[in-house]
């Protein structure tokens, strides 16, 4: 009996080389959409705006939803993953917001957080 792993086969290797690479998109992916998802937040703290707009995410999801079908993506699933991730966003606009109503303004600017700065 050896201590060695057990080789890979080369078409599973090759397979998770395209699932780290995807993987690697994702995290870009959606490092990008919370800094845009940032300057919201504090565009909405200042404006006074609710974190959450439900009538925004119904038509988020009914787009996602029709995406995924022509994309042969389980619908579901991509309704429950916008879903996680607005769950998010909307924690941190609360945090966004609750900083801008005890200190009187937001540490940044959304102009700011669009150049990395927040
Ligand atoms: O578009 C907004 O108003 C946002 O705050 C962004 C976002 C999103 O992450 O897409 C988050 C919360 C809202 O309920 C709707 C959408």
């Amino acid at each position: 009996m050896s201590d060695l792993p057990a080789p890979v086969p080369p078409d599973l290797a090759r397979l998770r080389r395209t699932i780290d690479n995807i993987d690697a998109a994702l995290v870009h992916l959606l490092a990008e959409r919370f800094k845009a998802t940032q300057q919201v937040g504090l565009l909405k703290a200042q404006l006074d705006l609710p974190p959450s707009d439900p009538g925004r995410e119904a038509a988020q999801v009914a787009r996602l939803r029709a995406l995924a079908q022509d994309a042969d993506l389980d619908p579901v699933f991509a309704e429950k993953f916008l879903a996680f991730i607005v769950e998010e966003v909307i924690r941190h606009h609360e945090a966004i917001a609750q900083d801008h109503a005890h200190t009187g303004s937001t540490q940044a600017t959304a102009q700011d957080a669009s150049v990395g700065h927040a």
